[in-house]
């Protein structure tokens, strides 16, 4: 029997065929994380049948998915029923060094409900993130601590990508640099370790400063950097000169933005620098990137959201601040400067 292939773009798009397979690229990679294919992809390629004793998993079922992770490079199909690790499988292994793993398991795992719950968001203004789980994810983080790292992990991920403003921008005014809201300072401590005459001050909520001390203490910076904890909202530690807020505005409606800003310059006083790092909207230049990270925020939490170089602007002048530079340091991220007046 003759059998004659329709051209897919007869009945998808090729656009929609992308958006089609894109969700199925990312579930299939988060279940493959989640039962640690990587790991064990990583000392050699293994048979369907060793994947499946060892993950506890349906054979033919796991076999169906690793065949559809083959066709993405996530791993290589050496046999009908063998596969080995690829690059990208290798680089969300879980030791340290891989460290989107955990953003992974955040987003595509954790928040998958909340974006299935998206329209919740569209419709009411409201995050779905609160609308699935009963609780803002605040709230949901204190009351599981699993889910609380894991956020805070991803949240760290992120900071490797800001590392360039540390090499690029000059600190050789500064004597003490405070990140606020700085999660567990990988940030602040690739600053501290490339700035040796700088100071620091992380600070954050209890629980998360609590887990930020043993990474301070491995890496021997404890004698030049306080952790302090506390809630932002209320108060921030005097004492620096430089106020670091990095991709925490994003998650604040306008109205705590300006009282994060304010208890900052309460706490630096007159001349004190603001160093806001996100991303920036931009009309003449929308990136798509900045785009889906504000869905995200819209799905998050309440009043989230991503914004332009003049919102930040407007943001700092209400709180005493005036505006120095908008410096873009990557294809993601800016650096808005402000100085304290
Ligand atoms: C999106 S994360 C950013 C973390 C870090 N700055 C970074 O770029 O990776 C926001 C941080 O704000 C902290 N945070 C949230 N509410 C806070 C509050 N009321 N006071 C102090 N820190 C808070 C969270 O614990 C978290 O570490």
């Amino acid at each position: 029997m003759e059998v004659t292939q329709s051209p897919s773009s007869s009945l998808f798009s090729p656009t929609i065929l992308d958006m089609f397979r894109s969700i199925f690229a990312a579930k299939t990679v988060q279940i493959a994380v989640s039962y640690n294919i990587p790991d064990l992809l990583q000392d050699g390629p293994k048979s369907v049948a060793e994947l499946a004793k060892a993950t506890g998993t349906h054979e033919d079922s796991l076999y169906r998915l690793l065949r559809m992770l083959s066709t993405i490079g996530f791993v290589e199909r050496l046999e009908e029923k063998r596969f080995a690790e690829t690059p990208l499988s290798h680089s969300l292994c879980s030791n340290e060094s891989n460290p989107l793993r955990s953003f992974v398991l955040w987003l595509f795992d954790h928040c998958w409900s909340s974006v299935g719950a998206l329209a919740h968001s569209v419709k009411t203004g409201q995050p779905s993130f609160e609308y699935v789980h009963g609780m803002d994810i605040w709230q949901w983080n204190a009351t599981h601590p699993e889910d609380q790292a894991l956020f805070n992990q991803a949240m760290a991920s992120f900071s490797r990508f800001d590392e360039q403003i540390v090499l690029t921008h000059d600190f050789s005014s500064a004597r003490v640099v405070a990140d606020i809201g700085g999660g567990y300072g990988v940030f602040l401590r690739a600053i501290l370790k490339a700035h040796p005459m700088l100071k620091g001050i992380l600070y954050d909520i209890s629980p998360v400063i609590d887990e930020a001390k043993e990474y301070f203490a491995g890496e021997q910076l404890e004698a030049r950097c306080q952790l302090l904890a506390g809630d932002f909202l209320v108060a921030i530690p005097t004492g620096a000169d430089i106020y670091i807020l990095k991709h925490v505005l994003h998650n604040w409606n306008d109205q705590d933005c300006i009282r994060i800003l304010s208890n900052c310059r309460a706490a630096g006083g007159v001349g004190s620098r603001i160093f806001i790092v996100e991303q920036v909207l931009s009309f003449e230049k929308p990136l798509e990137d900045v785009f889906v990270s504000d869905m995200v925020m819209l799905m998050v939490l309440k009043g989230a959201r991503e914004r332009s170089a003049d919102e930040y602007k407007t943001l700092l002048e209400a709180a005493g601040f005036m505006l120095k530079q908008v410096v873009p340091f990557n294809e993601m991220y800016s650096l808005i400067e402000g100085i304290a007046i």
